[in-house]
This record gives C-alpha cells, structure tokens and sequence, in this order.
C-alpha cells in the first residue's frame, strides 16, 4: 500500500527516551497513518510502553520528536481526542458498567440525555447492556475488558491505544474484542496495537513493526514481512561423498536424511532453490517433492528477537 496520501496520525522522529543508564528507547522513527491497526509488537523489556507513553505526553523524550494527529504529543487538544486502553483497567468494584462509562462522560464534559444516550450506545456497542446494572465485582475478565472499551471510547477518539486488549481471554469474548477493534478501524479510528498475541496481530493490523531493545527491527505490512518463506525440497538415490554433503549443507539452513531420503531446508528465493536442485541432480539424484512453506507472524518475530538478542552478544 502506497501510504504518501495519508495524513500521519502518529509521526517518531529519532526518538531516544533515557532513564538514567538504561536507553528504553534507542532512536526510533516511525509513522502510522489514519484508519489503519497498526501492531507494535516487542518482547518484554523491548521499549514498548515507553514509546506509548510519550506518544500520551505522559513522559518526555530524552530527544527526538514525536507528534500525535499532526501536533507535539501531550497537546490539550490532542489528549481530548486519543484513548488508552491499559492491559489491565482498573475500575472500582461497587460501580456498575452504567456508572464507570458514565463517569468517564462526565469528566470529558457530557451530562444529561446527551452522556445517557452516548452510555447507552456504547455499552450496547461492547455487548454489556443487559449487564450493565451489575456491580463490576461480578464481572468477568472478557467483561471488564468490554468496560474498559466503552471507557475509552467516551470522547468518540480518532486515535485508540490498545495495550493487550485479548490477553486472558476465552476464544470467545477473544474473538469479540478482535471483531470490535476491527469495527472501530472501520468506522475511520486509527488503533494503535500493543500485543503479543501474534494471531490476532496478524489477522487484524495492517502494518506492524518489531522493536528489541529500544531500536525497530522490523517494519512493513504483516504481508511484507512474512514474504519469503522456505522451501523444502526431498530427494532420493543421491549418491555424494562428504564433501559434497558438506557443499550441500553451506547451501541450505537444514538438511536430514530420512530412510535414505534426503530432506532438504532452504530459503525460496530462485536462487537458494536451483542452488538445491542442481545439487541433486549433480549427484544422480531424483527430486520427489518441492513444497514452499509459508512463515507466521510468529515465527518472523522469533527470529528477530533471537537476532537482536545474538548481535547483543558480540557487541553489535
Ligand atoms: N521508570 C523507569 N525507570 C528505569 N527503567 C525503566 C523505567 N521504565 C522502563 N524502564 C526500562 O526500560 C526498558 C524498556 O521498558 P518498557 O516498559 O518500555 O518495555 P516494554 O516493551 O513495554 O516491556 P513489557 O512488554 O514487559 O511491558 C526496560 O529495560 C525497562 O526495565
């Protein structure tokens, strides 16, 4: 997707957040454009909630500079039209769902039928009104996440932060929180994604980037990034001698042998996969099979973070 059209509603410049000694964040740039879900994925300890923290001006950066829906992060007019959605909400037990929303209508200056029409369309909105008399310590988790939603969708934002809005849910209300984040995209809110549930990050963000300590280390559409799979070619009546093998193996990421079958691991670009076969062929060998397997989201952020993690070891 060709983004230049679409107005910023989030801009990082260089971004470097410092607590004393530890750099959080380690100049980073980034931008997310209006209407999309965009997934900011990281291990623990990887910057993420520092990031998202200056984004809500509730921290300032160390340096760099970062704007929210075209103006400095923490302007006034800003706050009045951005959400956060915490992992955890914490809301007092003895208040009903009716109450919590109604609350949080009155501290973005809604009274009256106005804030009692705007309650009402969002607890329908989140599937809470036939509960929403009940006090909060009756509630479920997948509930009290519903809460927090209506919560923050209050002040009706153009931009939604979400930290973890599906951990510890069942599949159902899983899928429900997954399905609203969706709805919320489609009615032209940009959602910015804080998860580690890849499935769903997949399934839901257009774009997403990986941080690991305190630099992005991945950054495109989930389509992009899981481009380029492997391909796993099998083989029979080979005949090589070690040193041949051992020509093979320089070519590939993983070779087996199987009930005298070889089974062979390498990456699917052209080049990697004739590399292969001409091998095979060079020693008498038939090819059976040749399957390209297709990468998860899941799997390019382990080898990101293994990655990170490796250059962290030699000093790179
Ligand atoms: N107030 C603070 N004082 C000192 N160090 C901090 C502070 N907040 C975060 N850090 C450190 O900054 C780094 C990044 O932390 P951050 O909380 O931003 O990561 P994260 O990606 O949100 O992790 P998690 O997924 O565990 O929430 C970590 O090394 C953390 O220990």
């Amino acid at each position: 997707m060709a983004n230049d059209g679409y107005a910023k509603a989030i801009e990082i410049k260089n971004l470097v957040k410092k607590y004393k000694s530890v750099v959080a964040v380690n100049d980073i740039s980034l931008d997310v454009y209006e209407g999309e879900i965009f997934g900011f994925l990281g291990p623990n300890g990887a910057g993420k909630t520092t990031t998202i923290k200056t984004l809500l001006g509730l921290i300032f950066p160390s340096s760099g500079d970062v704007r929210v829906l075209g103006k400095p992060a923490g302007d006034i007019d800003v706050k009045l039209k951005v959400s956060y959605l915490p992992e955890s909400p914490y809301f007092y037990e003895h208040m009903s769902a009716r109450e919590v929303v109604g609350f949080y209508g009155s501290l973005f200056g809604l009274t009256g039928a106005a804030k009692n029409k705007r309650v009402d369309y969002l607890l329908d909105l989140v599937g809470l009104q036939k509960d929403s008399s009940k006090p909060l310590r009756a509630f479920s988790k997948g509930m009290l996440q519903r809460v927090g939603i209506a919560q923050a969708l209050i002040n009706d934002p153009k931009l939604l932060f979400f930290d973890e809005p599906t951990s510890g849910l069942d599949p159902v209300a899983h899928r429900d929180i997954r399905d609203l984040i969706v709805r919320l995209k489609n009615e032209g809110r940009t959602i910015f994604l804080s998860s580690h549930q890849l499935s769903d990050v997949e399934l839901v963000c257009d774009r997403v980037s990986i941080l690991n300590r305190g630099k992005i280390r991945r950054l495109g559409s989930v389509g992009e990034l899981i481009a380029g799979g492997n391909v796993e070619i099998i083989a029979e009546n080979v005949v090589a001698d070690d040193a041949q093998l051992a020509k093979l193996k320089a070519l590939t990421s993983n070779v087996s042998d199987v009930n005298h079958k070889l089974i062979i691991t390498t990456s699917a670009s052209n080049v990697s996969k004739n590399n292969v076969l001409d091998w095979v062929r060079a020693n008498k060998g038939d090819v059976i099979s040749v399957t390209e397997t297709r990468r998860s989201l899941e799997d390019i952020f382990y080898e990101t973070v293994r990655e990170g993690d490796a250059s962290a070891i030699v000093g790179s």
